[in-house]
């Protein structure tokens, strides 16, 4: 039988044909589709080959960023060598990545120290937005960092404030020199550790004060090795060999944290009374044992968890201080206008508490004018998640995007004189109307974003205004300031993020009262 149809002369052409007109129609289809319109790219300087625009960048990136923004739009692109990003540079595009596109830029790049992070993995801070983060971030703001777990050690703070006041008076006796820098990276430091772990009441050694050099370490490498992403792949290399050091420093936490766990361990087994505070620590191997939880932590994730805090709640807590006293001893008026109000409503007898907060509005306009020039935490670090339009630009997944708070804290078309130090600007009474209350700082205000905005923003936003309130209002109270020779203080910034001063803090007090003489 044969299998070819015998009219198939007959209708072949035809069949070829169909073919042809088929295959025409979907190559029509590929090649003549119109582009789908795609929002351009965001504006860059124009780069060179390799380097791209380091050369365009100084020692200070967030006001590098923000000269560059002014000629290039307040949204940029930059590369620097083979790490790029874009840079937000003002209020009205950082609403948008924070706000409107709250979803697709809520999460963080890998970068600088990861690869040598022995806790990669379980991060926090750095999380992709997923399970982990939110749960994560939930119990911070429910349990960990909440106002009323933040209540229950009011007098951890209040005792770790006495320590500075009396280190403070220390200083004046001996007519010495008061390294500001150093006293208050104690405090920032001795408050967080007792509040996450109540290392002082561990018996063994000064576990706060080896907390305390671990952290500062982990730091300064992490940051060391965040300037190696411009090698990009080639950063694996670790030329430096910082990379190591900061895996030695990390094993040696690792070991210290590991005793404490087991401290608190062994406290738990015996059951908390009712009278008992639980610390960090506690609730988070509450969490670790509870097999009811909706995600399963592990040990490792409570070690990193940890360190982030005391990473992101140290130094930028103890910087905001020192940037305050530098201001206000350069500004006589500022600082006289400051001890006015505390002498009127503390008066003499007692220090500055937490609860007179409230009451002393200009110590609060102080606290933000401070943050608003002197962010701790000038550019904050996000991720977009997925292709998305922003002000008419196009950028794609997996983009970094840094908001310049420095620069949208600092910009012209949004704050009169933008560069002088100026608290009255937050008082109520200022015509400069700053937008939604006058005192707000959590993030609705998107021309003044110290602590970020929206999902990621600042968990531990209320414990550093507690801390930072009260120190600064008892340092202004009890002393006097100067520098040496009657010079004015260095407000220069450091290099790199520019959140730190170029020259730490150092000033002779003068006891001006002594409030601590009823309690000692
Ligand atoms: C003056 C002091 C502080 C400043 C200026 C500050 C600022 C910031 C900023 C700008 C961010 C990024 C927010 C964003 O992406 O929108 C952040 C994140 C964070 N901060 Fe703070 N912070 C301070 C103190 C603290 C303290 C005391 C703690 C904890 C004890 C803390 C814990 C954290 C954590 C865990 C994150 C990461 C949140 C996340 O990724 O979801 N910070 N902080």
């Amino acid at each position: 039988m044969a299998l070819v149809s015998p009219y198939i002369h007959y209708y072949l052409p035809y069949l070829i044909w169909f073919i042809i007109v088929v295959v025409v129609h979907f190559l029509i289809k590929i090649f003549l589709k119109p582009a789908r319109t795609r929002a351009p790219d965001p504006p860059s300087p124009p780069a060179l080959p390799f380097i791209g625009h380091l050369h365009l960048v100084r020692s200070v990136l967030p006001k590098s960023f923000q000269d560059l923004a002014g000629r290039y739009g307040p949204l940029m692109g930059i590369r620097l060598g083979a790490s790029s990003c874009l840079v937000v540079s003002n209020a009205a595009v950082a609403k948008e990545v924070l706000k409107t596109h709250d979803l697709e830029f809520c999460s963080r790049p890998e970068f600088g120290s990861s690869e040598h992070f022995i806790y990669r993995g379980s991060r926090f801070i750095l999380a992709q937005y997923g399970d982990y983060w939110r749960f994560m971030k939930k119990l911070c703001m429910t349990r960990l960092l909440a106002v009323p777990q933040l209540d229950k050690f009011a007098d951890i703070r209040d005792q770790e404030k006495v320590k500075l006041v009396e280190s403070v008076i220390k200083c004046c006796k001996q007519g010495k020199a008061c390294d500001l820098s150093s006293e208050l990276t104690t405090l920032a430091n001795n408050t967080i550790c007792r509040m996450a772990m109540s290392t002082r009441c561990s018996g063994s050694g000064n576990e706060a004060a080896e907390i305390k050099e671990l952290v500062r370490t982990c730091m300064n490498l992490s940051g060391k090795l965040s300037l190696g992403d411009v090698l990009g792949p080639l950063k694996v290399l670790d030329f430096s060999g910082n990379g190591n050091k900061l895996k030695a420093a990390l094993l040696k936490y690792d070991r210290l944290v590991e005793r404490i766990i087991k401290e608190h361990q062994d406290k738990a087994s015996k059951g908390f009374d009712e009278n008992q505070k639980m610390d960090l620590l506690d609730i988070l191997l509450e969490v670790y044992r509870d097999p009811a939880a909706e995600v399963k932590i592990s040990m490792k994730d409570i070690k990193s968890f940890l360190l982030d805090i005391f990473m992101a709640g140290t130094d930028t807590s103890s910087g905001a201080i020192q940037w305050a006293m530098g201001e206000l001893i350069n500004s006589p008026k500022s600082f006289k206008k400051l001890r006015d109000e505390i002498e009127s409503v503390v008066g003499r007898n007692r220090l500055v508490k937490e609860s007179d907060i409230p009451n002393l509005p200009y110590l609060g306009a102080v606290v933000r004018e401070t943050l608003r020039l002197h962010s701790p935490a000038p550019l904050i670090i996000r991720e977009c998640v997925e292709d998305c339009d922003v002000s008419g630009f196009f950028v794609k997944a997996k983009t970094r995007v840094l908001v310049n708070v420095y620069a949208v804290m600092r910009d012209p078309d949004s704050w009169e004189n933008p560069n002088g130090f100026d608290p009255e600007r937050f008082l109520g009474s200022s015509d400069e109307k700053i937008g939604g209350p006058q005192m707000e700082y959590k993030g609705q205000n998107f021309r003044f974003l110290p602590f970020g905005s929206g999902r990621r923003g600042c968990p531990g936003a209320s414990l550093a205004m507690l801390v930072l309130h009260a120190a600064l209002g008892s340092l202004v109270q009890c002393f006097d300031w100067e520098v040496e020779r009657g010079e004015k203080v260095d407000l220069s910034p450091g290099p790199g993020f520019g959140s730190e001063m170029a020259c730490p803090l150092v000033c002779y007090p003068r006891l001006r009262l002594n409030p601590l003489k009823a309690i000692l």
